[in-house]
């Protein structure tokens, strides 16, 4: 008999080939003592093809970098906010790359796969290391576009700082939303970067201003723009005082001029950055008590005075402390505002041993990532990003520690912490790297195998896409091969079960399925006690598999009125004999399909607004409000996540590729009878 595997996939990767490469990226924060120290890597650099070998700067240098000039972070931001080509930027200017790659040529560094360079668009995180005056940076490039959130949540776990890059005439953006939360979650200390400045509609103040208002986050200015839009040509740095232009006849952004703010020659903009140091300087006071000592002391009566670096050090201070957030602003495109923005990176961004871990790890192969190709490496130092290969054990999400009995007084750690639900500054948490938030599956699809003996193959190719991807769930199907008794004797034991259980609809806001146990007063305690764990094994199977389409149950209350077990009895029969009640039990009740409702952003050029209206209503899209932003119209709303299906393409035919969306899962909501019907008819082989 065929075992029919059903699979929970996610919309999140539509590309599955993505994943199929067995890497997984490590942050590596130990001693590797047993590991050999540095060994040259001449042979290795010269043995791989195109990059590296020609054009990047001698790999000896970046082996052991001390930890205090390392700075691990990522970029990250709304799909098209220019990551990639703000990589580009800092790799042609950090001596990684000796041309400049564009997006819109497709011949970029970190977006080496076939369809990132087909589509424009990141889809897997690129890691590359360089360095920076003395820095050693080791960069993740992540995906903006909503399909790839997990990507992007299993970069950030890594990360000790990051970057997020802002379309400054869109400001923030959806999908930057999303990353930003993700980032607070993992209390990771960021610095702003409005990008192109020099696009039509662009608008320092309107981007700052939504940074405030939607991110609820403090902006540090440390740069002001000089012109906007057209006349962008370069930045006032806000803390030295001075202005940075860059040179109009040199095309690659290299040379750029930096020249102290003086009253003779720029008497406006000197007193507009006079006012925004001064205003800088309250507001850091405001934030960190050190520096507001200082200056209360030694320069309440003239700030000018106040050296720059005492200001920076408090800037860093604050920026570790994520109670505000540097910001920065210039063109990547018109390749303006790249240098001065490393220059942030590594003055206010953390090094790995500023962050709070504790890790020690051993393994035996490493690699440094650069790009699509690998560079293997006899050890590294802690606080490094490198790669391992051929874990056989370990999925996206695990921390390696560097012995079995670690892991196990981390586990009881754990366990012991899981008891204390209630207490405060989780020690394990601390101690594991923060594991990855799975979204939950929104897409189900039921597969088979050809045949019996190609059963194994699937099995294995599923183990491998779940390690890959764990947003992947993979369940088997009990409907096949199970066969439940309840009242069986096997060799001279009998087992006997027999239970009463009633179901009820519970209200719930929650998007996860919710399942209550209730157990009737009557049921003899001691019988409960041993019995509890399988009872309740039993329930969730059963509401793993709705009576209606086999789709999970939620919002479903499970009351066990009466249960009498002969003594001897397994407890799988238990679980089985309950499963199978709760089954009949819900057969019974009154039963609707859940479909999956999803929050829905479209931004799209005035002109185009009608067309996209037509078409959502179209799709049973419920909008909430249209906001305008810039020359774009933001339309917010809900639309059942059946009927957006292939809507990128449709999008891009309706407003000539001028849109942009982004989607994510709000809740479930109950189909109208109508549309159940026609479900129902559909997979029942009747329409
Ligand atoms: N005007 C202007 N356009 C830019 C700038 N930076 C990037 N772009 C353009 O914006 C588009 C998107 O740039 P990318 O660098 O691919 O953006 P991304 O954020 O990496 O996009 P994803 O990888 O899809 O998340 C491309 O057409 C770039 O040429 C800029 O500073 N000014």
């Amino acid at each position: 008999m065929l075992t029919n595997l059903r699979i929970f996939a996610m919309s999140h990767q539509t590309i599955p080939s993505v994943y199929i490469n067995n890497i997984c990226c490590y942050k590596i924060r130990a001693s590797l003592k047993r590991l050999k120290p540095h060994v040259p890597l001449g042979r290795n650099c010269s043995s791989l093809p195109g990059l590296i070998g020609n054009d990047i700067k001698s790999l000896h240098s970046i082996i052991n970098p001390p930890i205090a000039k390392i700075r691990n972070i990522g970029i990250m931001a709304h799909i098209d906010a220019g990551k990639t080509t703000t990589t580009e930027r800092i790799l042609y200017y950090s001596g990684y790359t000796r041309s400049l790659g564009d997006v819109d040529d497709g011949d970029t560094v970190t977006d080496f796969m076939a369809q990132e360079r087909e589509r424009g668009i990141t889809i897997q995180s690129a890691a590359v290391t360089f360095d920076w005056k003395g820095y050693r940076v080791n960069l993740i490039d992540t995906p903006g576009h909503v399909d790839f959130t997990l990507e992007v949540e299993r970069c950030l776990r890594v990360l000790d700082g990051a970057v997020a890059v802002f379309d400054a005439s869109a400001g923030v953006e959806a999908q930057t939303l999303t990353v930003w939360r993700q980032a607070d979650k993992h209390n990771i200390p960021r610095i702003c970067f409005l990008n192109k400045m020099d696009k039509t509609g662009a608008s320092f103040k309107y981007a700052v201003e939504s940074i405030r208002e939607k991110l609820k986050a403090k902006p540090l200015l440390l740069q002001l723009p000089i012109g906007e839009a057209k006349t962008f040509k370069g930045v006032v740095d806000v803390v030295m005082k001075e202005k940075l232009l860059w040179n109009c006849n040199s095309n690659d952004g290299k040379d750029f001029e930096r020249k102290p703010l003086l009253e003779m020659n720029d008497p406006e903009l000197l007193k507009e950055t006079t006012e925004a140091r001064n205003a800088l300087i309250e507001q850091v006071a405001d934030l960190d008590d050190e520096f507001a000592d200082l200056v209360l002391e030694e320069f309440s009566e003239n700030f000018d005075l106040l050296p720059a670096e005492k200001l920076q050090t408090a800037i860093h201070r604050v920026t570790l402390a994520q109670t505000a957030v540097p910001v920065l602003c210039g063109s990547a495109l018109k390749n303006k505002g790249i240098q001065p923005l490393l220059d942030a990176v590594t003055m206010y961004l953390p090094s790995p041993e500023e962050r709070n871990y504790e890790f020690l790890e051993r393994i035996s192969r490493l690699l440094l990532p650069f790009a699509d190709q690998h560079v293997e490496i006899p050890s590294l130092t802690a606080g490094n990003i490198a790669l391992t290969v051929g874990l056989k054990h370990t999925a996206t999400g695990d921390t390696i520690v560097s012995s079995k009995s670690s892991a196990l007084a981390a586990a009881r750690r754990a366990e012991r912490e899981g008891e204390k639900k209630h207490r405060q500054n989780n020690e394990a948490e601390r101690l594991l790297l923060a594991g990855v938030e799975i979204p939950e599956p929104v897409f189900f699809c039921t597969i088979e195998p050809p045949s019996l003996s190609k059963q194994p193959d699937l099995e294995h190719a599923l183990k491998c896409l779940q390690r890959e991807d764990p947003s992947l769930k993979v369940r088997l199907d009990p409907d096949s091969g199970q066969v439940d008794t309840l009242d069986r004797t096997l060799g001279d034991k009998r087992h006997l079960v027999t239970v009463e259980v009633e179901a009820r609809p519970i209200e719930t806001s929650s998007v996860m399925p919710v399942i209550e146990f209730e157990y009737a007063e009557s049921i003899n305690e001691g019988l409960l006690k041993v019995s509890q764990e399988a009872i309740e094994n039993g329930i969730h199977s059963a509401c793993l598999q709705g009576p209606l389409l086999g789709s999970p149950i939620q919002d479903v209350a499970i009351t066990l009125h009466s249960l009498t077990i002969h003594p001897g009895t397994s407890t799988t029969m238990i679980s089985a004999c309950v499963s199978r009640c709760v089954q009949k039990a819900l057969k019974k009740a009154d039963k609707q399909v859940l479909e999956p409702l999803m929050n829905l952003e479209v931004t799209v050029a005035r002109d185009y607004l009608s067309p996209v209206l037509a078409d959502l209503a179209q799709r049973r899209g419920n909008i909430q409000e249209i906001q305008t932003r810039q020359d774009n119209k933001v339309v917010i709303g809900f639309v059942p996540l059946a009927e957006i299906m292939g809507y990128s393409t449709v999008l891009r035919t309706l407003t000539s590729g001028s849109a942009t969306f982004a989607l994510e899962l709000s809740t479930y909501q109950a189909m109208n009878p109508q549309d159940q019907n026609t479900l129902l008819n559909r997979r029942s082989g009747l329409t």
